[in-house]
């Protein structure tokens, strides 16, 4: 495993930002750490990174314990939202960067990871003229420096346009053809649906479910029902069979089956009994859904 947990556990005052977690990843995967905001996802990826020191509880990254040097100078890692030194040129940055992992080869590394991010020929502007998604990608940059075996990108792509987003995808599928493991903080669960291989779903600090991606997509398939005639009566009946049975707004009904074949008999029940069918259409479900059923229920997160 190339991240190990044990009841990992961080409180700042009263507040509990992470609760015995326990995570075990495997290496050379991309892996989706997912929550609401204030889930404590930023707080773990900072004990696992050595940036903070846990409450309680114990670790292992690369092989080593949580803070340990010689495991930093293997990994990578992209804040959320950091703050770069507005008075450097992105070159500048990337040289202070290269001199912290005391890269050998610093020319050369600097531009391979300006060519991957796509900032060839603005690396000597200054970082504080540069746009948000500009420094977004300066900073995807440094993480990539030291051609880490584990990159954590907390929100990667947060302040990039739809092309901006699209690059970085390539960029984690490149990374993980290379061997490299790949911790991703997201809220845009589009892109983590598309690149992760598995996820952990975190809420209030603790670890709430963890999946392979495949597998939570494919246990279940969300159906659309567009239909006259469905009475309040035969909804309640209908109901009683299918809990996650839904009206929408615009009159449509949804419903979550374990399987196609309990389609033909819905149908046909339906029909039995005098609903006039427009539209049977079964979607798999996104993991959008997923995350609404696993972690949204209730209100405001703390
Ligand atoms: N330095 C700190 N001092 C006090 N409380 C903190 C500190 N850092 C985080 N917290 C609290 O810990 C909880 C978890 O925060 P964290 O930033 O880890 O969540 P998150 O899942 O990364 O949220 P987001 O998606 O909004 O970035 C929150 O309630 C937050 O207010």
């Amino acid at each position: 495993m190339i991240i190990e947990t044990h009841a990992l556990t961080k409180k700042y005052g009263n507040k509990t930002a992470c609760d015995q977690i326990d995570l075990s990843i495997e290496a050379g995967q991309v892996y989706g750490f997912l929550g609401r905001n204030g889930a404590g996802k930023s707080t773990c990826i900072k004990m696992l990174t050595g940036l903070v020191f846990p409450t309680s509880g114990s670790g292992t990254v690369l092989g080593r314990p949580l803070g340990d040097v010689s495991a930093r100078e293997k990994m990578g890692y992209l804040p959320e939202l950091f703050r770069y030194q507005d008075w450097m040129t992105g070159l500048d940055l990337l040289n202070f960067h290269a001199q912290l992992f005391k890269l050998k080869n610093k020319k050369d590394q600097i531009s391979r990871v300006l060519k991957l991010v796509g900032l060839v020929g603005q690396e000597n502007y200054k970082v504080g003229s540069y746009s948000k998604g500009m420094q977004q990608r300066i900073g995807l940059a440094c993480a990539l420096l030291p051609n880490p075996q584990l990159i954590f990108l907390d929100e990667p792509t947060s302040a990039l346009d739809p092309i901006g987003r699209k690059d970085v995808r390539d960029i984690i599928v490149s990374l993980k053809d290379e061997g490299t493991t790949v911790f991703l903080n997201s809220h845009l669960l589009s892109e983590v649906e598309a690149v992760c291989d598995s996820v952990t779903f975190i809420h209030k600090g603790k670890v709430v479910k963890s999946a392979r991606m495949d597998e939570l997509l494919m246990t279940k398939i969300l159906l659309t029902i567009r239909a006259n005639g469905l009475t309040e009566e035969l909804f309640a009946k209908l109901n009683k069979q299918h809990e996650s049975l839904q009206k929408l707004a615009d009159g449509s009904l949804t419903v979550s089956l374990n399987d196609y074949e309990e389609i033909p008999a819905l149908a046909a029940s339906l029909i039995a009994n005098g609903v006039t069918l427009y539209e049977l259409t079964p979607h798999r479900e996104t993991l959008e859904t997923v995350f609404m059923q696993i972690v949204g229920e209730e209100g405001q997160s703390s």
